[in-house]
């Protein structure tokens, strides 16, 4: 059959030419071929009826006489979990990966032939295959991907990761604990990787999607509750069809030669994966990484704020799967970078956190991006078409590509379900619509008929295992509330959530005051800070990061016990997301939400949205508050000096840097009356600032103590890491002091009920149930506004009303009678006027 096909086609680089090519006749897929030959292929089933996935694939049809993956992929692996084969491995071996890249350009073969010569060099000196594009080895054997991930070599030259002790880690895996994933029937060589990530059984969102996309063939919209491991959902599937075609090269190697390699064509663009955020992106792909450990696989990502060199650096290596930003990606391929526009090959396009994509048309880039790619549909109009004309390598590529949509929060329409189902979308007819819903996204992406539908979201749309809370306070009292739960439950990691920059300075600089150490993190900062801060966060085991709405979605943090919502997000899919940055991949986790009687009404509609009827309060030891206010308002004192200070330095240094730059003389333009006068106003705010940072810090280098507190003993809900930080000072005080005065004996400090509440066990055993009268706060909410309406309108026709009154004075005396009777007319009988 490859025989029969015209040459491949060089890949082109401009966008009309990338587009809509005429759509070909049905062919058999190259990577079908010779499947039946796989050595661990046992028997292929006639079709796909009484598949157990059809529940979340949707209908069971063929794709229009296109045979399509799900043939392939049948595979009977057994029951154990199979080892991958010596046979395959050896051959990979043998296969030339240099020549690899069939389908490719001109260019290209050139490249392959250049690479070919460097290899038999490599062969010569080491007596062993090596790839100049391949992770470096060093001496001690282990390999270098490039980005410090390290994969070993054992005698036989097959890749086994190890340990930092250098045991091998498949040596202490027991198989069977890992039985859940046999029916997913996954590559050897991604088991291996599932082994030494240590996950015994697929979450659901991976059962539902792995056989839908990675043996039937399908496209996925996938929607499952944060921390579900959407990421593998996905990511599996891809490796899987990499490897798959890899084996199939290899098996082909003897009877075709260097031409089997076009059935894995490297050194091309695989897999793009779009992101909302940088930290997703960066995230995204260490975790598809650390799955194809062992695997050479290139897993590159491209994100804004890092140095665009660098990026056309990695993209040089020509990785087989790229995870960016829209904006970054865009631009690189707006300016024609190679890798990027050569989308030929291109088998998968993942949109992760679709819904985020469309939110508010930001993402233009996005758009444009899709527009770049080929065309890849299978929909009802375009097979027709298809039939007429003859087929080519690429349109064979481009009838290939998987497209995934994934999100937590998915608000598809009954409608386009069932247009999906169907098999009834077009994306022409998508290509004039801004993406402003999945439905156009999914359209102009050009998904194919049958897509696979995995909706796993409850009616809440929460996650599992979240419990949620809320604290009902003064606007004014939030920091002292926020400071409370982290002083006395600040167990574990925590993330603070607020809306504004400027909310998040306010709490930062306060907590730091008060001795708590925070990291911020928010999209005003440079990358390189913003990953910096996230990494620390992750490092630290009781972290707290101060994030904006840039953290909410995606970010995968072990050990986040507890989110706090500052303030409350706009819509009720920002509240998922950030809640849903804790209790992930089967562990559980508390949300707690300030309310002020500012978000009374937000949070009502919250409730509502996730049909919920009642939240619990979370459990207050009011008898702290006394002693957090005290605190606080010393520390909003020297926050106010602080900042004051620091406001003056600024404009100062901003003006004289300005003056400089246009070389003017500052006059002194104060009298010397008023400069002393600033310099004693100075000098009585430093020392007020050192006199209120002295007291602080004595009240600080306490434990925080509720009112009742008894000196000698500590007892209560308990002591978190804070307060034992704070109490181990006091007696490292109490020590010194006493040595300082002579004093000798040891003295000791008795604690007393240690055990650290954190919030969720706190809330298990404090909380109670408030029901939301939704109804209520609603009507409320409405009578409120039409209340303002009212007033509104009385106020317009007051000052309409005055305004007449006035001109009417510069008429004559009988004008001015009758534009007063008349203005008398309308402040009675407004509406008959109007
Ligand atoms: N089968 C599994 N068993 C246990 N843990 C898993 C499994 N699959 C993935 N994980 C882990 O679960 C965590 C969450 O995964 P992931 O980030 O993919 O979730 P997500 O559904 O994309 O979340 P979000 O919607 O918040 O982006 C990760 O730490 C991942 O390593």
């Amino acid at each position: 059959m490859a025989a029969a096909s015209p040459p491949p086609q060089p890949p082109s680089t401009s966008k009309s030419s990338n587009k809509r090519g005429k759509r070909r006749r049905p062919q058999q897929d190259p990577v079908l071929e010779g499947i039946d030959s796989l050595p661990w292929k046992s028997s292929l089933p006639e079709a796909e009826e009484g598949d157990p996935f059809s529940v979340f694939a949707g209908v069971n049809d063929f794709e229009g006489g296109f045979l399509s993956l799900e043939e392939v992929d049948e595979l009977d692996y057994g029951l154990s979990i199979p080892q991958p084969e010596k046979k395959s491995k050896s051959k990979k071996q043998k296969r030339d990966p240099a020549a690899d890249g069939a389908g490719g350009s001109v260019e290209d073969k050139k490249a392959v032939e250049k690479k070919k010569k460097k290899m038999k060099k490599g062969k010569q000196k080491n007596g062993k295959l090596t790839d100049t594009n391949e992770p470096e080895r060093n001496e001690a054997g282990t390999v270098s991907d490039g980005d410090g991930d390290a994969v070993v070599s054992n005698e036989n030259g097959d890749d086994v990761d190890s340990d930092s002790n250098g045991d091998t880690k498949e040596d202490s895996v027991d198989e069977t604990e890992f039985y859940a994933w046999n029916e997913l029937r996954l590559h050897p060589m991604l088991m291996k990787s599932i082994h030494r990530l240590g996950f015994k059984e697929p979450t659901r969102i991976q059962k539902a999607c792995i056989p839908a996309a990675a043996h039937q063939g399908k496209d996925v919209i996938g929607a499952a509750e944060t921390g579900s491991g959407k990421t593998l959902a996905f990511g599996l599937p891809i490796l899987q069809r990499l490897l798959e075609e890899r084996d199939k090269a290899d098996k082909l190697l003897d009877d075709k030669g260097d031409d089997a390699n076009k059935y894995a064509p490297t050194g091309v663009l695989r897999a793009l994966i779009i992101t909302p955020t940088r930290e997703l992106a960066v995230q995204v792909t260490d975790h598809i990484k650390e799955a194809a450990k062992g695997i050479n696989v290139r897993v590159v990502a491209i994100v804004g704020g890092m140095s665009t060199e660098k990026q056309e650096r990695l993209l040089r290596g020509r990785p087989e799967i790229i995870v960016g930003t829209p904006g970054r990606l865009w631009e690189l391929m707006s300016g024609g970078e190679e890798h990027l526009v050569e989308l030929h090959s291109l088998s998968f396009f993942v949109l992760d956190e679709a819904d985020r994509m469309i939110e508010n048309g930001h993402f233009r880039e996005v758009q444009s991006i899709i527009d770049m790619l080929p065309m890849s549909s299978t929909s009802t109009i375009d097979q027709s078409q298809e039939s007429q004309s003859c087929v080519t390598e690429t349109s064979l590529q481009r009838k290939k590509r998987q497209t995934f949509v994934f999100s937590a929060t998915l608000a598809l329409s009954a409608d386009f379900r069932k247009k999906l189902k169907r098999g009834s979308v077009n994306s022409k007819q998508a290509v004039s619509a801004d993406l402003n819903s999945i439905e156009t996204l999914a359209e102009r992406a050009g998904m194919r008929a049958n897509v696979a539908i995995v909706d796993l979201t409850n009616a809440s749309v929460l996650a599992s295992n979240l419990s949620e809370s809320f604290v009902e306070c003064a606007e004014e009292d939030k920091d002292a509330y926020l400071y409370y739960l982290l002083s006395v439950h600040g167990k574990g990691r925590t993330i603070v959530f607020c809306t504004s920059i400027a909310a998040l300075r306010h709490i930062a600089s306060l907590l730091r005051i008060l001795g708590i150490n925070v990291w911020t993190l928010h999209a005003q900062m440079q990358q390189r800070a913003r990953l910096k801060a996230i990494d620390r966060f992750r490092s630290t085991e009781h972290g707290i990061l101060i994030a904006t709405d840039v953290a909410a979605r995606g970010l995968d943090i072990p050990g986040v016990r507890t989110v706090i919502h500052y303030q409350l997000p706009h819509s009720a899919e920002v509240y998922v997301h950030r809640s849903g940055r804790t209790a992930r991949a089967f562990a559980d986790g508390c949300s707690i939400a300030l309310i002020s009687s500012k978000d009374t009404s937000k949070f009502a509609s919250l409730c509502k949205s996730f049909s919920k009827e009642s939240f619990q309060r979370f459990p207050l030891d009011e008898s702290y508050m006394p002693e957090v206010m005290k605190r606080l308002s010393l520390a909003r004192q020297i926050d106010k000096i602080s900042r004051k200070e620091s406001q003056e330095k600024a404009t100062k240094s901003w003006f004289e840097r300005n003056a400089e730059s246009v070389e003017l003389l500052i006059d002194e333009d104060d009298s010397e009356e008023e400069r002393v006068n600033h310099l004693r106003e100075k000098k009585a705010s430093s020392a007020q600032l050192k006199s209120l940072q002295q007291e602080l810090n004595t009240i600080i280098s306490r434990p925080l103590q509720p009112k009742s507190f008894s000196h000698r003993y500590l007892a209560g809900a308990g002591i978190s890491p804070l307060l034992q930080q704070q109490i181990e000072e006091l007696a490292r005080q109490k020590t010194k002091n006493g040595m300082d005065m002579g004093d000798n004996k040891r003295r000791k400090m008795v604690v007393i009920g240690q055990d650290c509440v954190e919030p969720l066990q706190a809330l298990r055993s404090g909380g109670h149930e408030v029901r939301m009268d939704t109804k209520g706060v609603a009507e409320k909410r409405k009578n409120i506004e039409n209340l303002r309406r009212k007033r509104k309108e009385e106020k317009k026709r007051m000052q309409c009303a005055l305004s007449l009154l006035f001109r009417s004075l510069q008429f004559s005396f009988i004008d001015r009678l009758l534009t007063i009777s008349t203005v008398m007319c309308l402040h009675s009988h407004p509406l008959s006027i109007w």
